[in-house]
């Protein structure tokens, strides 16, 4: 299992980021506005959330952002993500020649199965992907519980992404050391250009983040009333008492979550239905949110993709 540990950036990579069309201009590059994406699948229910309802328990949905995609099946989930990834892979690597992805752990890694499958194994450019973590466990990379072993055995070895472009966590650090070295290198792909800055907040512009969520609604490693919920400053923090194990973890922060292009928040099956009942339910009260119900994109836009059992729990009247 090979990738970068994300200790420094090699001028080859920098060379290779200039050679693929990335800017490198001094100062951090601005986001140019999205034309619309082709919808996902047909076979799929998209629902536009109605902004009365669902902007006072989630201010993702507060100027209209949010869509929910609701699949048959969690086989019909799969298939409608990958497409949407590679469509949006399209996009970016057209317009800038390189495209920014964030994974979770958890359940998502095998919700992106479809992605290593054809026609998308193809036709992807996967030479413009890099591969960034929004959080990962402080633990070996061979570990059983390392969010990175699971990528790598599920998606990364099946397709053809540069070493050079997955950022992983340097496993020979604390969790604070860790955490310091994620951001530091974050900090360097945007002097190089591989990643852009939001100019309204200061912090990293992802193209795409696919999220998983808990049964409890944490996202990332922000869990549900944790003081890391409130950080604003860091871009990459650590966590020592995760109430998941294992307890040490670095995560990215709200501001940078926020400040992403899309993010497709992914939950399917019977494990979540309580969380998704309340995130998505329309008889919530703005207080103790859950953290998913704590995104604020900026300028982006946020997918539900879910399939029926993980909605199971909302009324008619909900949706
Ligand atoms: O611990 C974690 O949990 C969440 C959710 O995982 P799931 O198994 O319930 O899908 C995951 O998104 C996160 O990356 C991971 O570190």
């Amino acid at each position: 299992m090979e990738s970068r540990a994300c200790s420094y950036i090699s001028e080859s990579l920098a060379y290779s980021m200039l050679h693929h069309g990335v800017s490198r201009d001094s100062g951090p590059l601005t986001f140019h506005p999205k034309p619309p994406l082709q919808r996902p699948d047909a076979s799929a229910t998209l629902v536009r959330s109605r902004r009365s309802m669902a902007s006072e328990a989630n201010p993702a949905d507060a100027e209209g952002k949010q869509r929910r995609l609701v699949s048959e099946t969690e086989e019909d989930l799969a298939v409608a993500l990958a497409k949407y990834t590679a469509e949006l892979s399209d996009k970016y690597a057209r317009e800038r020649g390189a495209f920014t992805v964030v994974l979770s752990g958890g359940y998502l890694i095998h919700s992106i199965r479809k992605l290593v499958e054809s026609p998308y194994k193809e036709s992807v450019d996967w030479a413009k992907w890099h591969v960034f973590w929004v959080d990962e466990r402080v633990v070996k990379k061979d570990h059983v519980d390392s969010n990175y072993k699971l990528a790598y055995d599920g998606f990364l070895s099946k397709v053809p992404i540069p070493r050079s472009q997955v950022y992983s966590i340097n496993d020979s650090l604390s969790a604070e050391g860790a955490a310091d070295d994620y951001e530091a290198c974050l900090k360097q792909l945007v002097e190089t250009g591989v990643l852009e800055v939001l100019a309204s907040t200061g912090f990293p512009r992802f193209d795409l983040m696919l999220l998983g969520m808990g049964p409890d609604g944490h996202i990332a490693s922000l869990f549900p009333g944790h003081p890391l919920l409130k950080e604003n400053k860091r871009w990459v923090t650590y966590i020592k008492d995760s109430p998941k194990p294992p307890p040490q973890r670095i995560t990215f922060t709200f501001p940078v979550i926020d400040a992403s292009a899309y993010i497709a928040m992914v939950v399917a099956g019977s494990g979540e239905v309580d969380a998704v009942k309340k995130a998505l339910g329309c008889k919530d009260s703005s207080s103790d949110l859950l953290p998913v119900q704590m995104v604020s994109l900026e300028d982006g836009e946020f997918t539900w993709f879910t399939d029926k059992e993980a909605v199971s729990k909302l009324q008619n009247k909900e949706f």
